[in-house]
């Protein structure tokens, strides 16, 4: 059963009402998607497996704790996604970087894979797929297709916004695939956009249309 997990952290809210604002300009828009992928990556990370070792303080000999060293892959779906990479790879740097191409056709709204590069060693690691935006959950669900078909395993979904729509394609599709959202938005509009949302995410980052 897949876990849905909405991040209601103050600092989070703070700053996706600033993205959300249609006057924030692309450099803004940029690093506060940054840090808010930071902020989350923090959350994301809780159950990380730690290991025992021995440290010697200036004090004495002690045992402490360091990361187990579980291999890791972020994987972020083009292009909107990789406004989140940069963020996230603060806090796990040793992380592998994959890239999943995929646009919407602005007709039908269903995805079209473009690009697929991932980890030699798809199988042995855990990945964070990052969009984000999660609509009508299309992209997201291929996203996931696409890593399983090459061996992945263990794959957590993370984006800033998502609609009650598309969560309940990803989680039916996807059952095993946990969920992280900074928030729940109210509904799609006829075009296939999140209400209230942010408007086009990749557009947005890279100040395209
Ligand atoms: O849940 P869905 O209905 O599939 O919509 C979400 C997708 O739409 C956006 O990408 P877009 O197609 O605009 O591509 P872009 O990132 O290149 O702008 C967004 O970044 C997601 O990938
Ligand atoms: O609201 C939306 C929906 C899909 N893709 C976006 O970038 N924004
Ligand atoms: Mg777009």
């Amino acid at each position: 059963m897949t876990k849905v997990h909405v991040f209601d952290h103050p600092l989070i809210q703070h700053k996706l009402t600033y993205i959300r604002d249609i006057n924030t300009g692309t450099k803004e828009f940029r690093e506060l998607v940054d840090e808010v992928a930071t902020l989350m990556a923090y959350e994301i990370t809780r159950d990380l497996p730690l290991k025992e070792v021995e440290v010697e303080t200036p004090v004495c000999k002690a045992t402490s704790k360091i990361l187990a060293g579980k291999k890791l892959g972020i994987v972020p779906i083009l292009r909107a996604g990789i406004g989140m990479v940069d963020g996230i790879l603060n806090l796990i740097p040793a992380a592998k970087v994959g890239h999943i191409g995929l646009y919407r056709d602005p007709e039908t709204l269903l995805p079209i894979e473009y690009y697929v590069k991932l980890p030699s060693d798809v199988s042995e690691r855990d990945f964070i797929l990052v969009d984000p935006m999660l609509a009508t959950g299309g992209s997201a669900i291929e996203a996931v297709n696409s890593l399983k078909k090459r061996g992945a395993k263990n794959i957590k979904f993370m984006c800033l916004i998502a609609a009650p729509e598309g969560v309940k394609a990803l989680t039916e599709a996807h059952p095993d695939v946990d969920v992280y959202i900074a928030a729940l938005d109210e509904k799609l509009d006829e075009k296939g956009y999140i209400v209230p949302g942010l408007g086009d995410a990749g557009d947005r980052l890279f100040g395209t249309k």
